[in-house]
């Protein structure tokens, strides 16, 4: 569906996007992920015919967005990190307006602007005016919005920002069910154990390049060997404990440490169950206070900072 090749855009002197190749298949979800700045968004906009390209061809469908813009528009919605809502217009009169401006006959609109209500869960909001929905409910507004024409492929830059916690789950829901009516999804986030539960396939851009791609495994798999395992300390365990286990895993294991739990380590472990069992063993040989040691299948924040870490900075 999406075909990327030797993708560069440049501001002026600034790289933004630099050499990106990237391909999502038809059907998937893919979750676009990195920090500010990444050159998400810039790429978002030359794939949604916003922006053109310094480098690069980039193909939407079989359609390259520079050569047949209006093609690429046909199959896309595009859904900006940022956008406005007019003041003085209902819910309704909103997706009416973009509607027509799509070409969509008059007569139909009603039960297409039913339907895609109902969609987004606003159909008790239909006619309220829009400056006076609350944030979520003015994501899936927008998100209505880009599903007017029935696009294949939605491109989604941050759908999820600044929503509170249901919020964000209303906004996830919805996206699997556009995802069970076969849309393609591009969808960029910062909140990415969200991403990791929804996303088909996770692609982590640094710095305008891309640092790794693939299914939320295989990069858990690319960065940490095979797995995760999450070794657990007593709480009341001294900096001078800590330091000792350290020291004791650091010569062999690639080591994970979250700041704000100081009694809980992460390491990559690639050995047998059987070794994992003997490591437990030396662990407690070394009289090592481990309350427990279980196993991490890859939460997509440590996979993401392992990845990125010191690259672009
Ligand atoms: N119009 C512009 N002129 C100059 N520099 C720009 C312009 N737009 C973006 N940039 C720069 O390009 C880089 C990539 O920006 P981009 O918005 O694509 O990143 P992003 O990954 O979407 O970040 P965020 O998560 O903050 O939205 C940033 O350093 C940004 O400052």
């Amino acid at each position: 569906m999406i075909r990327i090749e030797d993708l560069t855009k440049k501001y002026g002197k600034y790289t933004a996007v630099s050499h990106l190749n990237l391909q999502i298949p038809s059907g998937s979800v893919f979750g676009f992920v990195g920090p500010n700045g990444a050159g998400k968004t810039t790429t978002m906009l030359i794939l949604a015919t916003l922006l053109e390209p310094t480098e690069g061809k980039v193909y939407v469908g079989d359609f390259e967005v520079t050569e047949n813009p209006a093609a690429v528009r046909r199959l896309i919605g595009y859904m900006p990190d940022f956008f406005g809502v007019y003041d003085n217009l209902k819910v309704t009169e909103y997706l009416d307006f973009y509607a027509g401006a799509y070409q969509i006959p008059r007569e139909k609109r009603p039960s297409l602007i039913g339907s895609l209500l109902e969609l987004v869960n606003l159909s008790d909001k239909a006619d309220s005016y829009v400056d006076h929905l609350s944030r979520g409910m003015k994501q899936r507004l927008g998100l209505a919005r880009s599903l007017v024409h029935d696009p294949q492929l939605l491109i989604l830059d941050e759908p999820a920002s600044g929503l509170d916690p249901r919020a964000r789950i209303e906004m996830k829901e919805i996206l699997k069910e556009l995802r069970r009516m076969g849309k393609t999804i591009l969808i960029s986030s910062h909140i990415l154990p969200e991403l990791a539960e929804m996303c088909t396939d996770i692609g982590v851009i640094e710095a305008g390049k891309l640092v790794a791609v693939g299914s939320v495994d295989q990069i858990a798999a690319k960065v940490y060997g095979n797995r995760l395992l999450k070794i657990r300390l007593l709480p009341s365990v001294s900096e001078s404990d800590l330091k000792r286990v350290t020291d004791f895993l650091q010569p062999k294991y690639r080591i994970l440490q979250n700041r704000s739990v100081p009694n809980e380590i992460q390491i990559a472990f690639d050995g047998t169950e059987a070794e994992q069992a003997e490591f437990l063993k030396m662990l407690i040989d070394q009289r090592i206070p481990v309350v427990s040691l279980s196993e991490d299948s890859g939460n997509l924040e440590d996979i993401f900072l392992a990845i990125t870490k010191g690259v672009g900075s």
